[in-house]
């Protein structure tokens, strides 16, 4: 009895290993954020009276696409994640699953996500999202990251685009605010980024990737920072002048976009041990805020 339970329990022990390992190899945390950016894109889009249920199978599409988009992230840059203290013990990377596994893994999700999009969205916005699946997937991660310190202002525009693919998944088709949006998170992700990349550089230096800071220096990648996080908030501030959000969303995003110029000006001129990282880490939660104002800006105070 003692032994049934016991391996029951190794048994359920390793159904959680496993799903731990897929929720990793997804990229879960980041695609929650990518879907959270889709979803405001939906609610920020005139209303054409599509049920929730379609538009939440909708986000859930995005969803998909961007977690197989994150698989073969983990397969492609596997001996890259191999070399570098932050990813090492990676599923892939460990060797706890193979390419193999992964690669179908990705293929079920991605195509499964794509067929939600072309029966419950539109073509348009399944199109669209299999680009930025693409852009991330192959153009970011087997080509740019290898080879040039811009790869990530370029890649950065496939992660920036899920707002555009949930207002557009709701109306069928392209408007001009949407890419507001995407300008927001376009914007955001060099300070975003190269804050790790400054804390991380031993780590890309040793996997031979050439990320700002090891190709330009620290204090270049520092100044680069401050000028990227004083052009986000001057970004952030054109949904207000199209009059696309309200004062409540104007007030909260100076005052976001205050707190990441102050830290970005500390990583320059009074840096601690914890600066950096503690730069990325408000990054996250920068744009969680921002985009759940834009939110509530919308619903509750128009
Ligand atoms: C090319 C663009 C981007 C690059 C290079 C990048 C890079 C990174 C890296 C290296 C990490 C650390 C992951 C780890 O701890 O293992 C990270 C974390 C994160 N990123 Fe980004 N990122 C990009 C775009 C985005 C976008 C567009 C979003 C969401 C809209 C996002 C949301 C997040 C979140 C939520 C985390 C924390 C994940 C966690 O705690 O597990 N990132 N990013
Ligand atoms: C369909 C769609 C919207 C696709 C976008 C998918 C996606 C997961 C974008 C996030 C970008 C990201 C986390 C980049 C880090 O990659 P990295 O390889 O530089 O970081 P790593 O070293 O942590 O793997």
């Amino acid at each position: 009895m003692t032994l049934l339970l016991s391996s029951q329990k190794s048994l359920y022990a390793q159904f959680v290993a496993l799903l731990q390992d897929y929720l990793a190899i997804s990229k879960f945390k980041v695609v929650a954020m990518l879907v959270l950016t889709a979803w405001v894109g939906l609610a920020l889009a005139p209303d054409v009276g599509r049920g929730i249920t379609v538009q939440l199978i909708s986000l859930l599409g995005i969803g998909l696409l961007s977690a197989s988009a994150a698989v073969v992230n983990h397969v492609v840059d596997s001996e890259i994640d191999s070399k570098m203290a932050r990813t090492r013990h990676r599923p892939v990377a460990k060797g706890r699953l193979s390419k193999q596994h992964a690669l179908s893994f990705a293929v079920v999700i991605g195509v499964s996500g794509f067929i939600m999009l072309l029966l419950w969205a539109n073509t348009l916005t399944a199109i669209l999202t299999l680009f930025a699946l693409v852009g991330y997937a192959f153009v970011y991660t087997s080509f740019l990251k290898r080879a040039t310190p811009q790869n990530i202002v370029i890649g950065g525009l496939a992660g920036a685009m899920p707002p555009l693919l949930g207002w557009v998944s709701e109306t069928g088709q392209m408007a001009a605010a949407p890419w507001l949006l995407v300008m927001i998170i376009f914007t955001w992700t060099p300070p975003h980024f190269w804050a790790l990349a400054i804390a991380r550089k031993s780590d890309y230096e040793r996997a031979k990737i050439p990320m700002l800071p090891v190709t330009h220096g620290i204090d270049f990648s520092k100044t680069c920072v401050i000028a990227y996080s004083v052009l986000l908030a001057l970004v952030c501030v054109l949904p207000y002048l199209i009059a696309m959000s309200g004062a409540i969303y104007l007030l909260a995003s100076s005052v976001l976009n205050g707190i990441f110029i102050y830290k970005a000006l500390k990583l320059k001129f009074a840096p601690e041990e914890d600066t950096a990282m503690d730069l990325f880490r408000f990054s996250i939660i920068h744009l969680m805020l921002l985009f759940v104002v834009l939110f509530i800006d919308k619903w509750l105070f128009i």
